[in-house]
């Protein structure tokens, strides 16, 4: 009996275990309950508002609503929207004010440089006053004044390989605005990593191009070029010049196809070069070659799987900051202040500048100089430029006067003197260059020099 008793109570207090499981159960589920619609408002919120556009939208962008091609389901997709620019420069300004005025969502500005006054001419969205200025910086405000409802992160550094795919995994679409090859290779191989369309402009003289890299299948920036061309190929806009709305023409392409692919129109350039020439007054539009299989970062089997160093890669520096040359020993050299000693002295030499013919019309030391461009150097082969040539026979055999090289910044002048000491070698003559051109000239000499 007592066994039946114990049994009975054993049962009980199982079943009062069991009631009180089940309540919790129940309570728990009541909890579910609550956060889920709680979830559910949540989420229907932040649907009902990127989906819907203010009045203001609506007046803002009315031009724009009413064509049938982006409409409002365009309007909500560029409001919904991210795209990065890398740099604030002369491709930069025009795509970030249209990127603006359009209504994108999010704006991001890479730039690690300060606005300058020879930027002004083409880069528009920075001011006189902002001399010295952060250009990203600049560039958020400028857009920020033109429309407020854009959200704007401004990043004053250098992309690199450390920060490339942090940054630009958190946007949609990428604008390549550099001016630099390793800076063209790093973006191309983030964007394919990160899978992100690259829109790639430049601008150079009178002539753009522009086209739309690993967008829906077509080819990546390495599947074209891939590999970087010699260093010394390359020219950017403070060495071979641009005319200002050149980049303004590219860089507000860039944002008219930034704008397609955002509001879901798509791009016209995923295998396809557009060149503008703008003394021909042309634009041509050929096709690119198809994505390669064997592209080492795109390809089927790509070798490349994470960032690597570009300025190796492409033995070039990634910015133009701090670019000069040291490839003379000291004993080839004269410091500004000692070539206008020489100068004082009246001692005999011949004044060699190196520069374009174009910039001696700008300014020049106040002595006659030959002018023999540093281009035209290595066309006379291992024999000095004939008119060197006439210029030391004036002086005689006998008197072995200097020859002092010059250019805007010391660079070309030191390669000059280096290619002339091999060209003269035997004949006893000394060549030497004048430390950092007419820059230097400027800050030791004569403060009233122009620069450009
Ligand atoms: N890796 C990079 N990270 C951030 N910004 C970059 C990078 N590479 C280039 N840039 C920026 O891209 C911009 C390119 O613009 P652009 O060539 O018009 O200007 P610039 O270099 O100031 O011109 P200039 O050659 O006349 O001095 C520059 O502002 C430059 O600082
Ligand atoms: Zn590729």
């Amino acid at each position: 009996m007592a066994d039946i008793k114990e049994l009975q109570e054993a049962l009980l207090k199982k079943d009062e275990e069991i009631r009180l499981l089940k309540q919790k159960v129940e309570e728990a589920n009541a909890q579910l309950r609550v956060v889920t619609t709680a979830n559910a408002d949540v989420v229907s919120k932040l649907l009902e508002t990127s989906s819907k556009l203010s009045n203001d939208d609506i007046m803002r962008y009315s031009r724009q609503l009413i064509l049938p091609d982006l409409g409002v389901k365009g309007q909500i997709g560029l409001k919904n929207s991210s795209v990065l620019i890398i740099g604030a420069g002369g491709l930069g300004c025009p795509a970030a004010i249209y990127l603006a005025a359009a209504g994108i969502g999010r704006l991001g500005v890479v730039d690690y440089d300060e606005v300058e006054l020879s930027n002004l001419h083409r880069q528009i969205l920075h001011t006189e006053s902002r001399v010295g200025l952060s250009k990203s910086l600049s560039i958020a405000r400028s857009c920020h004044s033109l429309n407020s409802s854009v959200e704007y992160v401004p990043y004053q550094l250098q992309l690199d390989s450390s920060n490339a795919l942090d940054i630009i995994k958190c946007y949609d679409i990428v604008l390549d605005a550099t001016d630099n090859v390793a800076t063209r290779y790093l973006l191309n191989d983030a964007c394919v990593l990160a899978g992100k369309p690259l829109v790639s402009g430049s601008a150079l003289r009178f002539e753009g191009q522009l086209t739309v890299y690993n967008y829906e299948g077509g080819p990546c920036y390495r599947c074209l070029y891939p590999r970087p061309p010699p260093p010394e190929t390359v020219t950017n806009c403070s060495e071979g010049g641009v005319v200002g709305v050149v980049p303004g023409i590219i860089g507000s392409i860039q944002a008219l196809e930034a704008i397609k692919i955002a509001s879901g129109l798509g791009s016209s350039y995923k295998q396809r070069l557009l060149l503008f020439d703008a003394l021909d007054g042309t634009f041509r539009t050929p096709k690119l070659r198809p994505r390669n299989t064997d592209c080492p970062v795109c390809g089927d089997k790509p070798s490349i799987q994470q960032l690597i160093d570009y300025e190796q890669f492409c033995g070039a520096r990634a910015s133009d900051k701090d670019k000069d040359l040291h490839v003379l020993e000291e004993n080839c050299r004269i410091s500004p202040k000692e070539y206008a000693e020489m100068l004082k002295g009246g001692e005999p030499h011949i004044l060699l500048d190196v520069r374009p013919a174009v910039e001696l019309d700008i300014c020049r030391l106040p002595q006659p100089a030959l002018n023999i461009p540093y281009s035209s150097f290595g066309k006379s082969g291992t024999t000095c430029p004939s008119d060197l040539s006439q210029a030391m026979e004036k002086y005689g055999e006998d008197e072995k006067v200097p020859i002092v090289c010059v250019c805007r910044r010391g660079n070309d002048s030191q390669l000059v003197v280096r290619e002339l000491k091999e060209k003269l070698a035997g004949k006893n003559v000394t060549v030497m260059d004048i430390k950092r051109g007419l820059y230097g000239w400027q800050k030791q000499v004569d403060q009233s020099f122009p620069l450009y």
